[in-house]
């Protein structure tokens, strides 16, 4: 374990309430406990202690409780300082705490050091922020099964193919006499196809643990008038976004965030799509494309009188983005709501007037968002999703090496590359902005 400087926060919510928790770890831990109760805590035990300033005036009363390193989160000396929960006693907890030799400490640094230590890996650090800012049950669960380590396993059983792969290949390599043959193997062959097998499964489950984690972000295009704003009002049931029959009405991308049933969903409307002299609206249709990239699903929304999607629109779409046809406005044709696959897309009738077909809409809209999805589900991040994307381009480059031209060098290269991109998962490989960009934005105290 690193020596490093001891660390204190309010490991609490700011506010007023009932509880409040100062948390220390570090070296000095031992000391300061020593000073706060006069005498050396027993390990783990919650001991009733009057808190007083440097002055020897009682700041509060309330439990003290040391973890001795390694058994503690931080896998260093923990104090844990139960007092009440009012900012103004904590703020005096805290500067008496650092008054006897602890430093404030920086978001996150306490799970940081906990990483450090080798009590999480960088998934699991990642999945108790995660738990943290949980906007639903599903993705609170999901979290957990995070921190578990329930994906970090499932990175790890993948690298642990591919190592096995590695050495094979490398093999070969090492004893060129025997290139040909081995690399000619099809036991090679199968086990990389397995492992691409293997890949595929895993990043399928992790787009929808962002999901689960982060919402699903659904953009709401179409051609202007209908019946976008409409729609994204329906299903807020609010009047969020301003609606008329002046096609152009919406300009800028409007968010919104509607939880279904514990689903967390990011509708964006956004401007009808268009060739425009107008600079404004010309803007806005920019805006609206730029849109169709980060969105998860797209919602191509469509006026029942002429039910038609562009087919530049379909092509524009990144390959990953989901997409669904809204057929808008059945009230004024008397059309039933239904679901139906053309030209192999979905299509829903609805009407966002009536309410007519929306709860088909809704059930739909929660099964992407990830719910149902079975018990396992973890929790993950974009930056894993990425991760395991760079993975799968590095394994279709050594399938192709492999099969074309038996360039068992350039194979090797690539699942070398793909092992690391892997390890950046779990933080086996990480850089120090990468951990500032993690750990840097967790809550304090945490
Ligand atoms: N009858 C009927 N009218 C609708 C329906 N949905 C929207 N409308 C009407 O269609 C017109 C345009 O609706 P908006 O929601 O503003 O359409 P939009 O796609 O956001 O339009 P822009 O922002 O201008 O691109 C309004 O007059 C709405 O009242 C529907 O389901 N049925
Ligand atoms: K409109
Ligand atoms: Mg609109």
């Amino acid at each position: 374990m690193a020596d490093t400087d001891t660390i204190a926060a309010i490991a609490s919510a700011p506010g007023a309430a009932g509880i409040g928790v100062v948390r220390v770890s570090g070296a000095r831990v031992p000391a300061i406990a020593q000073a706060l109760l006069g005498r050396a805590p027993q390990p783990r035990h919650a001991h009733l202690a009057s808190f007083l300033d440097d002055g020897g005036a009682l700041i509060d009363r309330g439990l003290l409780l040391h973890f001795p390193a390694p058994h503690s989160y931080t896998g260093e000396h923990v104090l844990e300082l139960q007092g009440h929960g009012s900012t103004v006693l904590l703020d005096l907890l805290l500067k008496r705490v650092c008054a006897l030799g602890a430093r404030l400490a920086r978001p996150g640094e306490f799970t940081e050091r906990a990483f450090l230590n080798g009590k999480l890996d960088l998934a699991q650090a990642e999945a108790v922020a995660d738990l943290i800012a949980a906007r639903s049950e599903a993705g609170a669960r999901a979290a957990l099964r995070s921190l578990d380590g329930v994906f970090s396993q499932r990175v790890h059983a993948l690298l642990d193919a591919m190592i096995a792969l590695r050495v094979h290949v490398e093999a070969a390599i090492d004893f060129p006499e025997e290139e040909i043959d081995f690399l000619a193997d099809p036991a090679i062959a199968h086990e990389l196809d397995a492992l691409r097998t293997q890949l595929a499964a895993l990043l399928a489950e992790t787009r929808r643990g962002v999901r689960l984690t982060d919402g699903l972000k659904v953009a709401i295009v179409g051609r202007p008038n209908a019946g976008k704003s409409s729609l994204l009002n329906a299903l807020a049931q609010s009047e969020r976004a301003i609606v008329t029959a002046i096609a152009g009405t919406t300009r800028d991308v409007l968010r919104e965030t509607v939880s279904l049933d514990g689903a967390v969903l990011e509708l964006a409307d956004t401007a009808g799509l268009r060739e425009t002299h107008d600079e404004v609206e010309r803007e806005g249709v920019r805006r609206a494309r730029a849109e169709l990239a980060r969105a998860d699903l797209v919602l191509l929304v469509t006026d029942v009188a002429h039910a038609d999607v562009d087919p530049d629109l379909l092509d524009e779409l990144p390959t990953h983005v989901a997409r669904l046809v809204i057929v808008n406005k059945i009230d004024l044709e008397t059309q039933p709501p239904r679901a139906e696959m053309h030209a192999g897309l979905p299509h829903l009738w609805l009407s966002a007037r009536t309410g007519e077909g929306l709860d088909l809409l809704r059930a739909e809209l929660k099964t992407r968002a990830g719910l149902g999805s079975g018990e396992g589900a973890f929790s993950a991040r974009r930056r894993h999703v990425a991760a395991l994307e760079r993975v799968q381009t590095h394994l279709d480059h050594a399938a192709a090496a492999l099969a074309a031209t038996r360039a068992g060098e350039l194979a090797a290269e690539d699942l070398r590359h793909a092992q690391h991109a892997l390890g950046e998962i779990t933080g086996s490989y990480s850089s120090d902005d990468l951990l500032g960009a993690i750990f840097g934005s967790f809550c304090i105290g945490k």
